[in-house]
């Protein structure tokens, strides 16, 4: 059941609605009626366009906001590269760095907490294909802070868009068009640009980052199921428009570009939008809200029916990226192995837990915080213990996942493992096919009387 079914706080208002064209004004009268830009602005504000696709991207996918601002985002001092030796989350940026294309099965132990750092610097690419410079494919990171930034910092990824998904903690993050709460079991998704700041209310934080370097997430076709079902569009939440005023203070926007660090000061906080208006905005959602579909009758169906969101790729139907998650569900199917079927996938499987236990995984090795990763064409399947519980279960209807989420980022591109995913941080587990599938036993038995080969 929802999970956020209590009344928020005055701060954290939200605007429902996946895809909807919203405006919102935090001093009535401050968004323009009948224009865009007029010679002058309500209360004299100055209007800025942010475009999160080209202007002449087809109505069905442009997504552009208009912002009402005290200031506008270029008022500030050139960029300058910060951290140049440290900062790097593009492999592609760094030659002397292997990213790792490995066809084996991998699987992390719960990657650690560090208190030490905030937001900007909690980023850790595991793995990732393509390259923000040139628009194409993902970036998978892992994130684990310990600090609010700081009070007059703010950041934005000139990459990609952020899909987050906490594992631990609260993120308190203030953008410029309004504030998300976002709590474990609950995702949220911060568009290319879009400036914000995190902070930590209730202590460190840790979790999982789909960066999609090209394009936006989008609710997937419901074809047969009809038209509600799974992530429902109301569901969708984004902030309202809230603003400060402060123009006295040194500020810094930190960038991150092309997976490096810039800084540029500016006199001005960048949370400075009256009102906006428009279809580019960040937005959270409750995944206890999404409406579970499954088999009624028999066999096991592809995971696509657990599909949040997904990024399309130019060929529709195959993904750059689906998120996909695995709530607490009944199974019901007759005659039937219910866990996942063994397979081998075309397109690569990396998964992390929020909280509990994932049903195809039952061997203790999958645990919250952890991951793994099916590349493509990478065999895998329930672990041994899964399958011969599975295979010997009496098929009553049974509740499976109860307290459990785990997920998955699924994607037609191959990815590669970074130094830091395959040795730095030193979770990989040694002994992950010795666990899971070396345990299967042979059940074959030839039929007595048969002889291969004779017709
Ligand atoms: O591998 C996994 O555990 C993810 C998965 C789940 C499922 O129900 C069907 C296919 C699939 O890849
Ligand atoms: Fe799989």
């Amino acid at each position: 059941m929802p999970s956020t079914q209590f009344a928020l706080k005055e701060k954290y208002r939200y605007l429902n609605g996946f895809n909807s064209y919203h405006e919102s004004e935090a001093i009535d009268g401050a968004l323009p009626i009948g224009a865009n830009s007029p010679q002058k602005p309500p209360y004299g504000l100055y209007a800025e366009k942010l475009s999160g696709t080209a202007f002449t991207a087809p109505r069905h996918e442009n997504q552009q906001s208009w912002l009402y601002r005290v200031l506008p985002s270029s008022a500030h001092a050139p960029y300058e590269a910060r951290e140049s030796a440290t900062y790097n989350t593009n492999p592609e940026n760094k030659p002397h760095e292997k990213i790792h294309h490995i066809p084996n099965q991998l699987r992390w132990d719960p990657f650690d907490m560090n208190e030490t750092v905030d937001w900007v610097h909690s980023l850790h690419l595991v793995a990732g294909a393509g390259d923000p410079t040139m628009k194409t494919g993902i970036g998978i990171f892992i994130f684990a802070a310990g600090k609010d930034m700081d009070p007059h910092e703010a950041f934005y990824s000139a990459d990609g868009d952020f899909l987050v998904v906490p594992q631990h903690g609260v993120l308190d993050i203030q953008t410029e068009l309004g504030r998300l709460l976002v709590r474990p079991n609950e995702i949220c998704v911060i568009p290319r640009g879009i400036r914000y700041r995190v902070m930590l209310p209730s202590g460190p934080v840790r979790g999982y980052i789909l960066e999609l370097y090209q394009g936006h997430f989008q609710l997937p076709e419901l074809g047969p199921i009809g038209s509600n079902c799974l992530a429902n569009a109301r569901d969708f939440q984004a902030p309202v428009a809230d603003f400060d005023e402060d123009t006295s203070t040194t500020w810094h926007v930190l960038s991150k570009f092309a997976g490096r660090l810039f800084s540029a000061k500016q006199s001005h906080t960048p949370f400075d939008v009256v009102a906006w208006h428009g279809l580019y905005y960040p937005y959270k959602y409750d995944l206890g809200r999404f409406n579970t579909i499954g088999s009624i009758s028999y066999d096991h169906p592809d995971p696509s029916i657990f599909t949040v969101l997904t990024a399309q790729s130019d060929h529709p139907g195959t993904a750059v990226a689906d998120f996909v998650i695995f709530p607490p569900r009944w199974l019901v199917a007759e005659d039937t192995f219910r866990p996942p079927w063994y397979h081998r996938n075309t397109m690569s499987e990396f998964m992390g837990l929020i909280h509990g236990q994932y049903d195809a995984k039952t061997g203790g090795g999958f645990q919250p915080a952890g991951a793994s990763l099916h590349n493509v064409m990478s065999a895998h399947g329930p672990d041994a213990a899964t399958h011969k519980k599975a295979s010997n279960a009496e098929l009553k209807p049974a509740k499976v996942g109860e307290g459990s989420m785990a997920f998955m980022f699924e994607s037609c591109l191959m990815v590669g493992v970074t130094e830091w995913g395959l040795k730095k941080c030193r979770k990989v587990q040694e002994d992950y096919n010795a666990e899971s599938w070396e345990g299967l036993e042979v059940r074959f038995k030839r039929p007595e009387g048969s002889k291969y080969g004779e017709w």
